[in-house]
């Protein structure tokens, strides 16, 4: 049977600033998305007549029409009038509802996989579009590498690559709901906002410390609210040795910056965290 193997890459934001609440119930966001090395494994499979089956190696998302991945699927064969469907294996490596987007990268892989196996001629541009119909961060996941998102996260600018730096990732033993962080978030009361082109000028120079220092996400307040221990995961990667951490989307995950994958390594065996999944992952 005619298969195809995918990867399924996260993603980091290194600013995250919210303007406004839209009329449509989003909210009008700049953001510097990057994509990073921590990624999902799918298998698509062609299957003779329509229909969709996910085979997930992990409790933890939903096996039917509510996974991400199905909906992909489902977009396409309904668009396309697919005479067939698919199976869909997913190994999950990023965590579940953590801020890292493992719901939109699946999708995405979905629909750069039905791309090639049912040879719809799909340009990425084209396979963002569908992607906007799945969800705010599914654009970016499709296009990868390091990008500027405004508008609901679908309005993407692509960046030059960061330079190559390590990262540990804190995930605690909980989710957060994006839906209720960003209900939750007092536009009008936001302290401190990132210095978007700033970060752009340093990515665009590859410096590092400059990406690092001007780390910033508004959504960190309204998360940190309910779960003030991430504050304390922030300052512990940074007395390690980090340029730099930041919570990542809507958390909870948090993260931060090294120079090298030891320095990386050695943060990482100097935490304890009981109950924390610690994550050594790389940008670019
Ligand atoms: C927090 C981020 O992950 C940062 O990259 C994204 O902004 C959210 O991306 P996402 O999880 O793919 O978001 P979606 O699944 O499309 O939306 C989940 C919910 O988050 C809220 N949402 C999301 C994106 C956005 N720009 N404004 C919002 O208010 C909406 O209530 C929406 O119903
Ligand atoms: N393939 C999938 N992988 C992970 N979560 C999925 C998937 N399909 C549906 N979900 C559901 O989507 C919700 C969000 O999961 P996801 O891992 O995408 O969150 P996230 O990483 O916080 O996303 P974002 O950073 O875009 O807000 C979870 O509650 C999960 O049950």
């Amino acid at each position: 049977m005619y298969a195809v193997e995918l990867e399924a890459k996260a993603k980091i934001n290194l600013t995250l600033d919210v303007l406004y609440k839209r009329p449509d119930g989003y909210h009008q966001v700049e953001m510097i998305m990057q994509e990073i090395s921590l990624r999902d494994y799918l298998v698509i499979s062609l299957l003779p007549k329509k229909d969709i089956r996910i085979v997930a190696d992990s409790k933890a998302i939903p096996d039917g029409e509510a996974n991400l991945a199905f909906k992909a699927a489902k977009l396409l064969i309904e668009e396309f009038n697919l005479d067939a469907g698919v199976e869909i294996k997913i190994f999950k490596e990023i965590p579940v509802a953590a801020g890292l987007a493992g719901g939109s990268a699946d999708a995405a892989a979905v629909l750069k996989g039905m791309n090639e196996i049912f040879e719809l001629g799909l340009s990425t541009e084209e396979l963002m579009l569908f992607g906007e119909k799945l969800g705010a961060d599914v654009p970016f996941c499709v296009m990868g590498g390091t990008a500027l998102a405004c508008g609901k996260g679908e309005e993407l600018s692509r960046l030059p690559a960061v330079p190559p730096a390590s990262l540990v990732l804190i995930k605690p033993p909980y989710s957060v709901s994006t839906r209720e962080v960003y209900n939750r978030l007092k536009i009008n009361s936001i302290k401190k906002r990132p210095e978007t082109q700033t970060v752009i000028e340093s990515i665009k120079k590859g410096d590092l410390e400059g990406i690092a220092k001007g780390l910033c996400n508004v959504l960190e307040e309204v998360t940190f609210a309910q779960h003030p221990e991430l504050r304390k995961f922030k300052e512990m990667l940074k007395e390690r040795g980090a340029f730099g951490s930041l919570m990542s989307g809507s958390g909870p995950t948090v993260y931060g910056i090294f120079e090298t994958k030891k320095d990386a390594e050695r943060a990482a065996t100097s935490l304890s965290l009981p109950g924390c999944t610690i994550l050594i992952s790389c940008m670019a």
